[in-house]
């Protein structure tokens, strides 16, 4: 089964959701008190996918709301330096702040992130401000679980998606569940369930769909059964280095294997699989090919720094395919 998308479109991609700022340990294998520098790239899952994306090619815009100080312009200028849209991103006028993300590197296996995220610019983008004549330009929205955390950010998003699915865009909704954003696992899972149900394709950690689906050590089986009951076509679960699968409406699966790599440090695997997987799904290379592409991309940032500034290009996620293709051949 392959998704179909509007081909008139002039952006293949709107994401709408926070642009914030990463400050990634330059010291690491280390606990983040011993951390003396950080280095600072943008962050925020949907901007990240949104640069990964353009990188890639594809035309990409982003709907959010940027705080009106050194780091909400630091954001917009190098998003647009990249090539992404920024004309619909409304500056914040009540003196509310970035999103900051300190990451600790204490090996590669054990990475987190420490968010701080009171009163933030982002979550305060009003419906008023998501635009209709500007979602209806797009073939996909991108939607991140995240905004859906706070009002007013939260009906902004609810009138995102119901303007993509009047206007024909298809609604892709990455989980990027964040707990401290949020009061409770019974409000996550009750925006979480109402806006898959509203979306063409949901993509998330396992982790994530229990959260939304509110059990501990659920299925994808049961997943899947009760999301395609409702509008989904395609659901992909990801299980870390144990690789993801795609499902589709119709009954097929696909696994996609992790490429392993020399791990640096564990974030950014999700927005960087986001991005490469959504750009081969919408160039329509198939869901086996766009599974390749995710896992590619993840492999290729987890060797790296951050996760925007080391999102790669079509040529490099295609060396790392053929390469680990040709090393298979071989061991065959
Ligand atoms: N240590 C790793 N080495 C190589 N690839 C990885 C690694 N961790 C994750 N990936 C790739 O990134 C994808 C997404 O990772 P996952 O950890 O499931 O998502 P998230 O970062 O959103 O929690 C995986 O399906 C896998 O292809
Ligand atoms: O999403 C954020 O606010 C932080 C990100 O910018 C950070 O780089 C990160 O956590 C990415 O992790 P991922 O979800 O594994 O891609």
């Amino acid at each position: 089964m392959n998704i179909q998308f509007n081909s008139d479109r002039e952006f293949d991609l709107i994401a709408i959701g926070r642009a914030c700022i990463d400050l990634n340990a330059v010291e690491y294998n280390r606990p983040m008190e011993e951390t003396m520098t950080f280095k600072k790239y943008v962050g925020g899952s949907p901007a990240n996918i949104a640069i990964g994306s353009s990188k890639l090619g594809l035309k990409a815009g982003f709907i959010g709301k940027l705080a009106d100080d050194q780091h909400g312009r630091f954001i917009e200028q190098y998003m647009r330096s990249l090539g992404v849209d920024t004309t619909n991103i409304v500056v914040d006028e009540e003196g509310h702040k970035t999103g900051l993300a300190f990451t600790e590197i204490k090996s590669p296996e054990e990475c987190s992130i420490l968010m701080y995220r009171d009163d933030v610019a982002d979550l305060y983008l009003e419906p008023s401000e998501v635009s209709e004549d500007y979602i209806k330009k797009a073939k996909v929205l991108l939607v991140s679980g995240t905004a859906l955390a706070k009002s007013p950010s939260r009906e902004a998003v609810l009138k995102a998606v119901q303007l993509a699915r009047k206007n024909d865009v298809k609604v892709i909704f990455e989980l990027d569940y964040r707990g401290y954003t949020w009061q409770s696992l019974e409000e996550t899972s009750v925006y979480y369930t109402l806006v898959a149900q509203q979306s063409d394709v949901v993509v998330g950690t396992r982790d994530e769909f229990d959260v939304m689906e509110n059990v501990t050590e659920g299925n994808n089986e049961t997943t899947i059964k009760q999301l395609f009951n409702y509008s989904p076509e395609l659901v992909v679960i990801k299980h870390g280095v144990e690789g993801s699968y795609a499902y589709t409406k119709n009954g097929e699966t696909f696994r996609g294997q992790a490429y392993l790599t020399k791990v640096l440090k564990t974030f950014g695997a999700g927005d960087s699989y986001a991005s490469a997987f959504l750009y081969a799904l919408i160039s329509g290379k198939g869901i086996e090919t766009a599974l390749k592409y995710g896992s590619a991309s993840a492999a290729i940032v987890v060797s790296k720094h951050s996760s925007s500034e080391a999102m790669p290009t079509v040529e490099e996620i295609e060396q790392l395919i053929a390469e680990r293709t040709e090393t298979a051949d071989q061991l065959r």
